[in-house]
């Protein structure tokens, strides 16, 4: 009886990530992050933030004391050699980061990185112990002629299904439509609702429904505090990955607080 009150429930964690992408220098870094700390609401949900590379290290170490969670954007999957230009797992480790996200459609579109780069990628991190915030989500095209479920699919297959069912516990998912990053443009709750629904059957088909209850889905794409509580009202939305809205600390902690 317990055990199955387990599986109903939602055992997972709530997240509410910040992507600053190619944004913020280390002084407007640091002023970010003091006012984020210093704003930070009570809350259950993980929140984690992901500025830029060279402003990593300052920012661990300036929230040392804060229950806000560093993160990287990207990571190569080598583990170290000739990759210039490039940073490894454990590099991001040695400064005392253990998460990172993989897979974003920015990273996909603009630098050439494919479901078999992504795959590698996750191997990687996974080896190293490192969690994976693992994106992904259509194009409008494929949401325009109605394949989108089975480019979700295909993404996470090519990814993620080959992984021991162990390492789903260092994955975190976050859907983001392209359509709807930077667009102004948001799926609409029961839109996110509907695909996370399928997502989350997709992976009782290909593993079970234990790891499928228990995967953190995110949702990203145009989420502001205008329409953060709306789409986190929604069952299988366990959290957001917010970009722009995260780049201002009063708009960013009004998303938490709608969670
Ligand atoms: O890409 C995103 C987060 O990774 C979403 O970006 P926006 O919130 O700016 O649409």
């Amino acid at each position: 009886m317990q055990e199955e009150n387990l599986n109903t429930q939602k055992m997972r964690s709530k997240i509410v990530a910040g992507n600053w992408k190619m944004n913020k220098n280390s002084a407007e870094t640091e002023a970010l992050l003091t006012e984020l700390a210093a704003k930070l609401p009570d809350t259950q949900a993980e929140v984690m933030v992901a500025p830029t590379f060279v402003n990593l290290q300052s920012a661990v170490k300036q929230l040392e004391s804060s229950t806000i969670e560093v993160i990287a954007q990207n990571m190569h999957f080598g583990e170290s050699g000739a990759y210039t230009g490039e940073i490894s797992a454990d590099m991001l480790l040695d400064i005392g980061i253990d998460t990172v996200i993989i897979g974003h459609s920015e990273r996909r579109a603009y630098f050439g990185e494919t479901d078999e780069i992504l795959a590698k990628k996750v191997k990687t991190a996974l080896k190293k112990n490192m969690r994976v915030m693992f994106c992904f989500g259509e194009e409008l095209d494929d949401r325009k002629s109605e394949n989108h479920f089975n480019v979700v699919e295909t993404q996470l297959k090519n990814a993620l299904f080959s992984l021991d069912a162990s390492a789903w516990t260092s994955i975190i998912l976050a859907y983001e439509p392209v359509w709807a990053i930077g667009t102004g443009e948001t799926a609409s709750p029961e839109q996110a609702q509907e695909m996370h629904a399928f997502i989350r059957k997709t992976i009782t088909d290909a593993y079970d429904t234990s790891i499928a209850t228990n995967v953190s889905i995110l949702y990203g794409g145009s989420v502001k505090p205008a329409n953060a509580e709306e789409i986190f009202s929604k069952p299988d939305v366990d959290g957001g990955l917010i970009g722009g809205a995260s780049l201002v600390a009063d708009d960013f902690v009004a998303i938490i607080e709608a969670i």
